[in-house]
């Protein structure tokens, strides 16, 4: 991908189905009872990796653009897989879907791509093995290849280390098949849609403080869903929209879940204004329509309870910073080093050859600005988000910026290249 330095951005547009919930409403419905229908459906490599693995266990699911149909099967209508469960790029869809496949009296068998093999995974097999389902893997189960076999589960009370949203959703979903109750408690709260779509499903999800319980036994019921945009992919055309003099964007629809909008109590913080129009709710997920105008924006201080509402975010956050008047922290980000990348070391070196001054640290970075940027070569080292912040980047950089693997971005937002250049003017 080339992209050119840019005068500003400009228009009306929306962006692709919310990733999260993407995953969940097919994972859902695969298990419900009934037939559920999806629009806005993100047709990214991640999510059509969640609809791949329920086609092999025999959920017949159909897929016309945006607009998904899964044929529910219950919670014990999957077969037995006959091939291994390929994942791809998709942490979302290898946790989630082994907390299903504990419940499930079958082997099973998952694998992704070069990235996965070097993601944690015990994080999630330590509790569904203290729930009873028998798990294997490289390294004592922190690694891919996991072997699965599930079933007769008892209900637990888990007190988890990290704030993660994916370690959180399999348990429950593991839950939902348990005996008793189980429970999760999390450091600090991560997104919550897995609770909000369970919700919908007809489930009953208690919330009291930072746990969550659900009591075994419960089945889920079909429904339609209407996947908001993705605030993860808007969060590229905001950077923009502030790092550009003059630019003014309103992106429609997009996922305004308060555990998701960290990225515009940030933009705020360090200056600007992103404003919430037409705001309302789509199967208990708030909507909105973000309008945002160029300010000059400061820098600021990013961690603590902040980190989790935009972890996914920081990438590009981090480029945004190099436009911002003087220095900007982000700490407490260490899980970005067990991300599709370790998108601490990634973004400093990738940015780091543009000219941007940016120093890594063990949990976050420090960012100085602002700093002209030039045009370079540079490598989204198969982690889309970091091509995308780099395309970001691109437009406040002189001359023109090359992004190899650019390929990679198509993991959650597809169309990416085509939506960046019509809303960009150049000089
Ligand atoms: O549950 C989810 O849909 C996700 C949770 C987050 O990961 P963790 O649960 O590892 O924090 C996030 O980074 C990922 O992009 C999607
Ligand atoms: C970390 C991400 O996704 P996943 O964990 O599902 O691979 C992401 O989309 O930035």
């Amino acid at each position: 991908m080339q992209v050119k330095q840019a005068k500003k951005v400009s228009g009306v547009v929306r962006v692709p189905g919310d990733k999260s919930i993407s995953h969940r409403a097919v994972m859902f419905g695969a298990i419900a009872e009934g037939t559920t229908r999806i629009s806005g459906f993100l047709a990214g490599a991640d999510c059509l990796s969640t609809i791949r693995c329920f086609q092999q266990m025999g959920v017949k699911i159909t897929r016309q653009g945006d607009e998904v149909t899964v044929e529910g099967k219950g919670w014990y209508g999957l077969n037995e897989p006959a091939e291994v469960l390929d994942v791809g790029n998709s942490g979302t869809t290898i946790r989630l879907l082994s907390g299903i496949l504990a419940t499930q009296p079958f082997h099973s068998v998952l694998q992704g791509d070069e990235s996965i093999a070097r993601r944690p995974m015990r994080r999630v097999m330590t509790p569904l093995r203290q729930m009873g389902a028998r798990i294997d893997g490289r390294k004592e189960g922190e690694y891919t290849p996991l072997s699965i076999r599930g079933g007769d589960l008892h209900g637990i009370a888990y007190a988890s280390p990290v704030a993660s949203a994916q370690v959180k959703s399999a348990i429950l979903l593991a839950g939902l098949q348990a005996a008793g109750d189980t429970s999760v408690t999390e450091p600090m709260r991560s997104r919550d849609h897995t609770e909000r779509m369970l919700r919908a499903f007809g489930i009953d999800v208690r919330q009291e403080g930072l746990t969550v319980t659900v009591q075994g036994g419960q089945q889920l019921t079909a429904r339609e869903i209407e996947v908001p945009g993705d605030i993860s992919s808007a969060a590229f055309l905001l950077a923009a929209a502030f790092m550009l003099p003059g630019s003014e964007l309103v992106i429609q629809n997009v996922g305004v879940n308060p555990t998701r909008t960290g990225i515009l109590d940030v933009i705020r913080a360090m200056g600007g204004e992103v404003r919430l129009e037409n705001e309302r709710i789509w199967n208990e997920e708030p909507v909105a329509d973000l309008h945002v105008a160029y300010r000059p924006l400061n820098g600021a201080v990013i961690e603590g309870e902040l980190i989790p509402r935009l972890i996914d975010e920081i990438p590009v956050i981090a480029v945004l910073a190099t436009q911002a008047t003087g220095r900007t922290i982000i700490r407490d980000a260490q899980e970005l080093r067990v991300k599709e990348t370790d998108r601490i070391a990634t973004i400093a070196e990738e940015l780091g050859k543009l000219g941007a001054q940016i120093t890594p640290t063990e949990d976050g970075l420090i960012i100085e600005g602002p700093v002209q940027l030039q045009g370079a070569l540079t490598d989204s080292r198969g982690d889309h988000r970091i091509g995308m912040a780099m395309a970001v980047a691109a437009l406040a950089a002189t001359g023109e910026t090359t992004i190899a693997d650019a390929e990679a971005i198509n993991v959650s937002f597809p169309g990416f290249a085509e939506l960046l250049s019509s809303i960009t003017e150049h000089a």
